[in-house]
């Protein structure tokens, strides 16, 4: 009986970063105190037997950090276990235990660059699991939910956290402590509850298998790095990372990605020496940066990220930056992904 019932269940991978998920603190009361990246994965399935239930779940350890020091060797390195795992017949779906401060930009990497319908969720916590009212399990389990069933294909790459189904593209991180903290501009696109999935949107850029790139074939990512802007800025910290070595700039602008008038000749300058610039907006949700608007970008030869938060924009930047160098070219893709 047991192993008819292993047959009719989904195989899903559960990929481990680390992060609060894996999180332990000294007391039940320490919600926002602790270390996170503790747990090995073998813990973590351990501590939700229902997934047993749902899905035929194995781990494996890819790395156990907190996702702040996640380097763009990691993420290629994540990227490409993914693209094996989505390739073999025995996986049906894959779960990504994460630290929640890059989250959003590991999920937006991977919605990028596999090639495959399967479904891939990101998913970590707000609370280690030592914690009262701890938040991991559950999300634990909503991950493995959607992630083992087939209705959730070709969807893009999911984040699932505090029941709701968000797209890896659009998700950001805007709240801290509290378990609401994973919002989209957008709004969620479903709900994941008692383990059924239930939909109401879905992306409308393009992801996964309709994506011109491919993890398997990106061997590195170029350095692209994000200046911040605000009253009274000076043009150092631009300046500084170009000569650090960065192939672009993100500009995480005030209001409509405006640019103060400090920092344009600087900005100008980068551009004739080859750096891209590109364009978002720091404000906190729903962020929208038109070309020409605030500055004439056609002239300058920058590129808007649109609604992308600057952290986004990075990791579009450096994927699209592995094709082309063509400020055209980049704009295209940054208006189509
Ligand atoms: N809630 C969290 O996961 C934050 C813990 C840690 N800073 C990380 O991102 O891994």
């Amino acid at each position: 009986k047991e192993a008819e019932q292993q047959q009719k269940l989904a195989n899903v991978v559960i990929l481990a970063t680390g992060g609060t998920i894996a999180g332990a603190g000294a007391s039940a009361a320490n919600s926002a105190t602790y270390q996170a990246a503790k747990l090995g994965i073998d813990k973590l399935i351990a501590g939700v037997p229902e997934l047993a239930d749902i899905a035929n779940v194995r781990g494996e350890q890819v790395m156990q950090i907190a996702s702040e020091s996640i380097s763009n060797d990691d993420l290629l390195k994540l990227g490409k276990r993914v693209a094996e795992l989505a390739d073999s017949k025995d996986v049906d779906g894959i779960v990504i235990t994460h630290g929640t401060d890059t989250l959003e930009e590991t999920a937006y990497f991977l919605n990028l660059v596999e090639k495959t319908d399967k479904p891939i969720v990101v998913v970590g916590s707000m609370r280690p699991g030592t914690a009262m009212s701890a938040d991991g399990m559950l999300n634990l389990y909503n991950a493995v939910a959607v992630a083992s069933d087939k209705q959730n294909r070709g969807k893009g790459v999911l984040v699932t956290m505090n029941d709701e189904i968000q797209s890896g593209r659009d998700v950001s991180k805007s709240v801290n402590i509290k378990t609401e903290a994973f919002k989209s501009a957008w709004g969620p696109m479903g709900m994941v509850v008692e383990g059924k999935s239930y939909w109401f949107r879905l992306p409308a850029k393009r992801h996964t298998v309709n994506s011109e790139f491919d993890i398997k074939t990106i061997s590195s990512l170029p350095a692209v790095d994000i200046a911040y802007g605000y009253g009274n800025v000076t043009d150092t910290a631009y300046k500084a990372l170009a000569q650090g070595g960065a192939k672009a700039i993100i500009h995480a602008g005030t209001g409509n990605g405006s640019v103060s008038s400090r920092v344009v000749p600087a900005l100008q300058e980068l551009r004739k020496n080859g750096v891209q610039i590109i364009r978002s907006s720091h404000v906190n949700q729903g962020g929208f940066v038109l070309r020409n608007a605030e500055q004439p970008d056609d002239k300058n030869d920058w590129v808007v990220a649109h609604d992308l938060n600057p952290q986004k924009a990075r990791i579009l930047a450096m994927v699209a930056m592995t094709k082309t160098q063509d400020s055209k070219e980049l704009q295209r893709i940054f208006w189509e992904y």
